[in-house]
């Protein structure tokens, strides 16, 4: 009543105000309760009725806080304050102290709970798997017994310390030099499939100027020569390190020439190039076409093999128009026995046109593909068992398996504390030096990409170094300077230095080309964040770990995510951050033995990350510490960090601020509207950009395939939870229809074949595509853009499609 601020007159007679309780003691606990019950009873019907007569007047309380207005944001706290909390969890928060950025609501209330048991974690001394995909050993294998000249086994032995084949190796090199069938190669992630491919090119080319013994027989192959062998990859990165690859092994065969077309690069520069020669050419489809096209000089006459590398992801990229045309073109043009010079190509050469896919994965479109460009082709496999594995189960998309010494693992996280895991995550890995030194995390979509490399790196500037420091002759490459930066909160006094990278398609080429690089080269401890770009091919050995912080869009593009560690027999981690609810039945589909890939709470992994404070950086807000210091208190207080980053205006001078931003309680009380900031507030870059995160997030999950629909399910997310991943208070408007502001769960945007649903995903798409489309010209990009979001919107069961990285 009291906090009513109502006075009702009552005469409370003679009887006394408050009736003396009676204490009863002695007796079991049960005979005191009930003894006094009895009491309370008799009591109650002794009262007397109230009088008429007025009460003196009693002195309003100006202590006595005035009472809240009721909103409905009021009515779901309460609603909410019903849950139970746990013992260390925060206490009841007022709704206008979280839009005023002083408090965060809990992190720790309301979250849905882990329906899988958690597995014990494997014991540390546990023998690790041996690596399915290393090199074999030196005495049973070597390049010269599988064929290989002399010249080049000892070239990869001295120079590549390639002294042994892999498996995948073993079998594709002579099949590939004896015969001229086409070749369908399958293994797994980092099994060597690149120089499985290249290295009967080279052979077979070098064979044209050498005897069987591998004395030169007088005959000179140059780059004019002709072209002998294109090279087919998804990505423009792939494109470079393939080239990269093959221009290590041609050290030993100077006179050969490889070169790329890919898109994002000066075409005219590219013509010069082919108008100088080339023996091998490495090309994103759509650059290829438009060469083939338009650029006079390439003549494919002489072309021998065409390699797809990773062929399906060039057909789900929306390739296959091209990957037709190219084909097309190279079988229109008739095979030339001899070279313009008069060389018999036939010796040596394939004396028909040999078409080689591979990929660790394949998808169902790979009948398609093989469809367009394969004869009559052989399967090679890496190993026996893979291939009886395969035969078992058909060439289905669950016979693909990480490599075996790779230890994966899944983190059951609330949507309110992933970001707060993520970082606990990974302040607990690089929290010793030398334990990891490169990690990968994948994202949905480029805008996550971008919020999350801001929200994680350093905002303090770079430092000067000093004016009387020695002039350095060192030029600062502009191209990384929006892409590489030190890393903020996942240092540690022990590894001080994390150097923090982003990649997606949406970025300039050059800028892609120098991020990897300083990626690729860093000697820091690195951390990536990436989108599916990244996930195909891609070599950096020394990736220790790999973060699937949003799960893939189809299980295969999982498969090759995570072979971005463990590659060529080295060890390696993945963990996998799945939501508790649905997603926690995705684990069944990681391995044959769920119980390989062992279930995280996501508690302990804060608990770890966080059992020493946090740095905060330099000009951030820093929460007041809360007097009990343990790992859940600094969660709360690390998201309240983030979240006030977010709401911080770095133009507004400090008095702009309210009262109540700054602790205090806004002048004329609580209710009064002065709560609101001043008119010409701006909003932070950092906030526009974890809402616009948040949106595109939201759309790109709508894409997971429908196979796996039942483990991603839209109907299943709840909206405010997840804005608290990307800092927000709330969840932001936009995403599309059936959202609104105060709706918890997402309703899918509907699936309609044309109008707005198609509208929709098609906008959605371009959210968060951030590649590629390879090589070609805009409009050519657009087109096939164009072309996968009508497929897109035609059928919604394979939005596989389009996760373009
Ligand atoms: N015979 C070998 N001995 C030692 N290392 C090798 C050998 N062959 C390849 N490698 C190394 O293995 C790594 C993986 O090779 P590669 O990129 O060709 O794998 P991949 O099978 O194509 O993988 P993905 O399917 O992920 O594209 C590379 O770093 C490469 O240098």
């Amino acid at each position: 009543m009291a906090d009513d601020g109502i006075f009702v007159n009552f005469d409370l007679g003679d009887a006394p105000l408050v009736r003396k309780q009676q204490k009863f003691t002695g007796g079991t606990w049960r005979e005191r309760n009930k003894a006094n019950r009895l009491a309370k009873e008799a009591q109650a019907q002794v009262q007397p009725a109230p009088s008429s007569t007025k009460p003196p007047r009693v002195p309003y309380d100006l202590s006595r806080p005035v009472k809240r207005l009721r909103t409905d944001d009021r009515v779901a706290e309460q609603r909410q304050a019903k849950i139970p909390r746990t013992a260390e969890s925060a206490p009841y928060v007022p709704s206008h102290a979280i839009k005023t950025g002083l408090v965060s609501s809990s992190l720790f209330t309301s979250n849905p709970q882990a329906i899988t048991k958690f597995d014990e974690p494997p014991p540390e001394e546990a023998e690790p798997a041996k690596p399915s995909n290393a090199p074999l050993s030196e005495e049973a294998e070597n390049f010269r017994s599988l064929g290989m000249w002399t010249r080049v086994a000892q070239h990869l032995a001295t120079k590549l310390e390639m002294k042994a084949p892999t498996a995948i190796q073993k079998n594709t090199i002579p099949q590939l030099i004896k015969d001229d069938s086409d070749a369908f190669l399958q293994a797994e992630t980092g099994s060597g499939k690149t120089l499985a491919y290249l290295l009967p090119i080279v052979h077979r080319i070098m064979a044209l100027s050498l005897n069987e013994d591998g004395t030169p027989n007088g005959i000179k192959v140059h780059r004019n020569s002709g072209l002998f062998a294109i090279i087919l990859a998804p990505t423009r990165e792939l494109c470079k390190q393939i080239a990269v690859v093959l221009e290590k092994v041609l050290r030993c065969a100077p006179w050969l020439v490889c070169s790329t077309v890919i898109g994002g690069e000066s075409k005219k520069s590219e013509k010069s190039r082919l108008r100088k020669g080339v023996n091998i050419l490495i090309a994103t489809p759509g650059r290829l076409t438009d060469h083939l096209d338009n650029t006079e000089v390439l003549n494919v006459g002489t072309v021998r093999w065409l390699v797809l590398d990773e062929g399906d992801r060039m057909m789900e990229m929306g390739f296959e128009d091209d990957i037709r045309r190219i084909v097309g073109k190279i079988r229109a043009d008739k095979l030339a026995p001899t070279n313009e010079e008069g060389l018999v190509l036939d010796k040596a050469l394939p004396k028909r046109r040999v078409t080689v896919l591979c990929s660790a994965t394949m998808k169902m479109n790979v009948q398609k593909l093989g469809e367009i460009s394969l004869e009559e082709a052989v399967h090679i496999h890496a190993s026996k068992a893979e291939m009886e594995k395969d035969a078992e189960v058909g060439s289905t998309e669950a016979a693909f398996t990480a490599p075996a010494q790779l230890k994966q693992s899944c983190i059951i996280v609330p949507a309110k504390l992933r970001l707060v895991t993520l970082i606990a995550l990974l302040k607990a890995t690089f929290a010793r030096k030398g334990s990891v030194m490169k990690a990968i995390i994948f994202i949905s979509c480029a805008d996550s990409v971008d919020f999350h490399y801001e929200i994680l790196k350093d905002p303090a500037p770079i430092e000067q170094p000093p004016s009387d420091a020695p002039p350095t002759n060192t030029k600062p490459n502009i191209h990384i300077e929006t892409t590489v930066s030190p890393a903020a909160y996942i240092t540690s006094p022990a590894n001080t230095k994390v150097v923090l990278h982003r990649l997606h398609g949406s970025l300039a080429q050059p800028v892609r080309s120098a991020t990897l690089k300083a990626f690729t080269e860093c000697k820091d401890p690195a951390v990536l964040i990436t989108t599916d770009i990244s996930s195909r091919g891609l070599d950096v050995p020394a990736v220790d770990l790999v973060i699937e912080y949003d799960p893939a869009f189809a299980f295969p593009d999982h498969v090759h995510r995570i072979g971005r560690t463990a590659r060529a027999g080295r060890s390696g981690k993945a963990v996998l951050f799945l939501l508790p609810g649905p997603e926690e039945g995705y684990r069944n589909l990681l391995s044959s033995d769920p119980k390989s890939v062992p279930m995280e709470p996501y508690e302990s992994v804060v608990q770890k990350g966080l059992a020493a404070a946090v740095n905060l950086p330099t000009g951030t807000p820093v929460p007041a510490t809360t007097e009990k210091q343990t790992w859940t208190s600094r969660a709360e207080a690390l998201q309240l960090h983030l979240e006030q980053r977010l709401l911080a205006n770095p133009d507004a001078p400090a008095d702009g601020e309210t009262d109540s931003v700054k602790g205090k309680p806004a002048k004329g009380g609580a209710n009064a509207k002065t709560h609101k900031r001043p008119q010409e507030k701006k909003e932070s870059p950092l906030l526009v950009s974890g809402r616009q995160a948040f949106r595109s997030h939201i759309r790109a999950y709508a894409t997971h395939i429908k196979d796996e629909r039942q483990y991603f399910n839209m109907e299943e997310l709840h909206l405010g939870h997840m804005a608290k991943a990307f800092g927000l208070r709330e969840a932001p408007g936009g995403i599309g229809s059936g959202i609104s502001r105060r709706t918890h769960k997402f309703t899918a945007p509907s699936r309609q074949k044309s109008g707005a649903g198609a509208k929709q995903a098609s906008s959605s798409r371009s959210k968060f595509d951030d590649d590629e489309f390879g090589g070609g010209n805009d409009d050519e990009n657009k087109k096939r853009m164009a072309a996968a979001m009508a497929k897109m919107s035609m059928n919604m069961n394979s939005a596989s499609e389009y996760n373009i990285g």
